[in-house]
């Protein structure tokens, strides 16, 4: 885990050599390019997922796999269902129907903090940083759950004293690799929306998650830190984890995904590379081209009219 790193100055950010990236690509090479297509080592396998709100049917998804260590890109029309989806895997919300495994264990009957607790954790598309807190606060929070859990750590004082620690340490690590421990005591709500974001990232990862899903990472952050929120997330697929996020920016969805999963009206309607994707009609269609519902989309970082949107030809990631 990449935790260990940490301590030396932080993992290698600017490395060139991206073994995860390559290793995430080769492992999906074969794997149909269809919905509900199986994966040769899925760390999420969901079935006969719905969710209805009242007459709306917010989510029905038949048959989902999501490989492990890459970075799938789950994109969709607005409403499409992609944060209920997301509340749902993390217990947030509960479906009508459902079933799915994390690690090939049941998350059934399990709630939201011991799913964090199993390595599946969740970002939030408005951050839920407290404001009040500060930044250090913020990220000692994100423990929660471990601290105490022990009944041993409990009942003497040494063992419960040297997980704070621990948990201190972590954070301040962590803090150091995100940029933000210049910010450790100021309140989280002083922060900038992208210092947020960046917040609220390095909070999930404070349980040592093996899944980390992130519900549009990028919105509203300005270039500079998209950037660095980009670079932390492929470096998370480097160390390791596997990754899920939900994001409307095209380019960041062909910059670093590995995998993409495409939603319509609650259903999962195309999956497959970056490239199958942006080539699909169906998605073109749906979601990427001429039809979609007039929004403006950002392509090779400019904003477009969804009308004038072919579909995009975007600059690969240097290998
Ligand atoms: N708590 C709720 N009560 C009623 N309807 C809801 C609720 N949450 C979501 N919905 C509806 O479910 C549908 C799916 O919403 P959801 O937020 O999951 O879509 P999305 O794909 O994440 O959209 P966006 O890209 O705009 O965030 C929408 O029609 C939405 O209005």
């Amino acid at each position: 885990m990449y935790a260990d790193d940490m301590g030396t100055g932080g993992p290698a950010e600017a490395a060139v050599d991206r073994p995860g990236r390559r290793r995430a690509q080769e492992a999906l090479v074969g794997v149909a390019s269809e919905p509900g297509s199986a994966k040769p080592d899925p760390i999420l396998v969901a079935d006969n997922v719905t969710r209805r709100f009242g007459g709306l049917t917010a989510v029905n998804v038949d048959h989902l796999e999501i490989p492990r260590g890459a970075i799938t890109a789950v994109i969709g029309p607005n409403g499409a269902g992609k944060t209920t989806m997301f509340n749902l895997l993390t217990k947030f919300d509960t479906p009508q129907t459902g079933s799915w495994t994390f690690n090939g264990q049941p998350v059934q009957g399990r709630r939201a903090h011991q799913v964090a607790r199993l390595g599946m954790v969740r970002t939030f598309q408005l951050t839920k940083a407290l404001s009040r807190l500060t930044v250090i606060e913020n990220m000692r929070l994100g423990a929660t759950g471990q601290r105490g859990e022990k009944f041993w750590a409990g009942l003497l004082p040494f063992l419960w004293e040297q997980q704070e620690r621990e948990i201190t340490e972590r954070a301040e690590e962590l803090l150091q690799w995100f940029k933000l421990d210049k910010m450790r005591d100021e309140f989280a709500g002083s922060l900038s929306g992208g210092q947020r974001k960046l917040l609220e990232m390095a909070r999930a990862l404070m349980v040592r998650p093996e899944l980390v899903l992130l519900d549009e990472p990028m919105a509203g952050v300005n270039p500079a830190l998209t950037q660095s929120l980009l670079t932390h997330v492929k470096q998370l697929r480097e160390d390791g984890m596997t990754v899920m996020f939900v994001e409307h920016d095209m380019d960041a969805v062909h910059d670093i995904s590995d995998w993409v999963v495409v939603m319509g009206e609650g259903r999962v309607i195309a999956e497959g590379t970056p490239d199958q994707i942006m080539a699909d009609q169906r998605v073109i269609d749906a979601y990427l081209g001429a039809h979609h519902d007039g929004a403006v989309k950002t392509v090779a970082g400019h904003d477009v009219a969804a009308d004038e949107v072919a579909p995009p030809k975007l600059d690969r990631e240097a290998e």
